[in-house]
């Protein structure tokens, strides 16, 4: 992603699918829960971290027919090729994040510095991630002083 066009979603009863249920997911649909959105989530095994009252789990395997009426997708599974081949299988009104891939997601998340008041997100255009992290970590320090 080269230019990149950052916005802000209203997730509260949207719905959202996740394919996949493992440490990644987990940091991605824990982050949809405080959103506000309904969260679907595929996959055969959940980590402990995802809490199964608060998801519609289906625990199987992703089939195609899965995308259909899904907006929003994240493909987090370990196996990139099925990642991959949610993503290329997605319509033009449908956006996938493909989390083992920037260079096939139809969108990314950012790194988020939070206060009550103020939202700031890092993004690296997909680059390093790592570094969106360590970036968040020195805004953190700066923002309880400067944005209250
Ligand atoms: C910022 C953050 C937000 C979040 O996820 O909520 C986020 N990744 C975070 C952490 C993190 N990710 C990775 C590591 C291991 C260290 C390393 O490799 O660097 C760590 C560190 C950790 O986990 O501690 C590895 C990694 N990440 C991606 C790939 C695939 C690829 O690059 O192609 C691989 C390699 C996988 C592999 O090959 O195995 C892809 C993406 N990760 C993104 C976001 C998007 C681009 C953001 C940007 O533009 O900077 C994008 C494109 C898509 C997406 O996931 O949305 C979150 C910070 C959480 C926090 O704030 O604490
Ligand atoms: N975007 C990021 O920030 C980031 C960071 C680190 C790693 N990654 C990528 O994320 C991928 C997932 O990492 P993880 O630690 O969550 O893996 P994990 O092994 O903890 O979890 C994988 C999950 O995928 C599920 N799964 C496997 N095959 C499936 C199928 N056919 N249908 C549905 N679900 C299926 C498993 O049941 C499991 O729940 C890694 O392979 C890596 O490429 C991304």
């Amino acid at each position: 992603m080269d230019a990149g066009y950052p916005i802000l979603l209203n997730l509260t009863d949207r719905h959202v699918l996740v394919v996949g249920g493992g440490k990644i997911a987990a940091r991605k649909i824990n982050g949809l829960l405080t959103a506000g959105a309904i969260v679907t989530v595929i996959a055969p095994k959940l980590v402990d971290q995802i809490d199964t009252t608060k998801i519609t789990w289906y625990q199987r395997n992703y089939e195609a027919a899965d995308l259909r009426g899904e907006t929003i997708i994240f493909a987090a599974t370990d196996d990139e090729n099925l990642n991959h081949q949610i993503w290329r299988s997605a319509g033009q009104t449908q956006w996938v994040n493909d989390v083992s891939n920037h260079r096939t997601s139809d969108f990314f998340n950012v790194a988020q510095v939070r206060t009550k008041k103020v939202l700031i997100g890092i993004s690296t255009f997909g680059q390093s991630p790592s570094k969106a992290k360590r970036l968040k970590k020195q805004l953190q320090d700066w923002i309880g002083k400067e944005a209250e």
